[in-house]
């Protein structure tokens, strides 16, 4: 079963309206496989997401990178799934490492956000990945099948789920997983798929990876047969974005 290579941009809390504008320019001058060979989704923190979904050419598609966990209403400060809905915005980044460790998000908050932003009618790229310490303490497989398991007990329909795998430790550190690691975590959380869900599920869903991808060390990760994509930071920001979409072509002939 086809699973379309997936590579998503988390510009993170980063950007003023000039440097969002010209990322823009670039991508959208930019010469890259058909959408029929790779979907590619930049998320813009929440107040460029109307100027960054105007601006971008029409195969590309934006993101939020969070949203409340039910309808909205008095929550100060917080952006509802039906705001981005009402905006046309299809895409939502949930459970990102940085919000679980620095705003407290649990797995079970985590779940009960894709949740919700599914019956929204969002589409949602669930992230999951352990930390250093649990690498080390060999409970890697634990710690993304628990955070995956919350997820699974409140979703049925997993069609417009894709799974980030991003081990902490990777993340913005430049030290990224080798392909070897990447394809043993994507293995494993496709056979608990498999396991747990349904086996359509397992064979349908997109395993992306995330932590420290960048233009040089992309392909060797696209060449995995359980990577079906990148979450890139740093390097989103970077026309070296381009190179990261065009790993596509490495899946497309392998
Ligand atoms: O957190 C990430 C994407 O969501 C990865 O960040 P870096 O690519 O900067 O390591």
């Amino acid at each position: 079963m086809g699973r379309k290579f997936f590579v998503g941009g988390n510009w993170k809390c980063n950007g003023t309206t000039e440097e969002v504008k010209k990322i823009v320019s670039t991508l959208n001058a930019a010469q890259v496989p058909s959408s029929d060979v790779v979907e590619v989704v930049v998320s813009p923190p929440f107040v460029f997401l109307p100027v960054v979904k105007s601006e971008l050419r029409a195969d590309f598609h934006v993101a939020a990178q969070n949203c409340w966990v039910k309808k909205g209403g008095a929550f100060t400060g917080e952006v509802s799934a039906e705001m981005l809905a009402n905006l046309g915005v299809p895409w939502v980044i949930l459970g990102h490492s940085e919000r679980r460790a620095l705003l407290n998000e649990s797995n079970e908050f985590v779940g009960d956000k894709v949740a919700y932003a599914l019956s929204q009618g969002l589409k949602v790229i669930a992230c999951v990945g352990e930390t250093l310490e649990q690498r080390e303490a060999g409970s890697t497989m634990d710690v993304v099948a628990a955070q995956t398991k919350a997820i699974a007990e409140r979703v049925s329909n997993w069609a417009n789920v894709v799974l980030a795998y991003e081990p902490v430790w990777a993340i913005g550190t430049g030290k990224v997983a080798t392909p070897a690691q990447a394809q043993e975590v994507h293995d494993g959380l496709r056979k608990w798929l498999q396991a747990n869900t349904s086996t359509e599920v397992a064979a349908s869903t997109r395993i992306i990876y995330g932590g420290s991808v960048n233009g040089a060390n992309c392909k060797e990760l696209a060449g995995q047969p359980d990577v079906d994509g990148f979450l890139v930071g740093g390097a989103s920001l970077k026309p070296e974005f381009i190179d990261i979409i065009k790993a596509a072509e490495v899946k497309k002939s392998s």
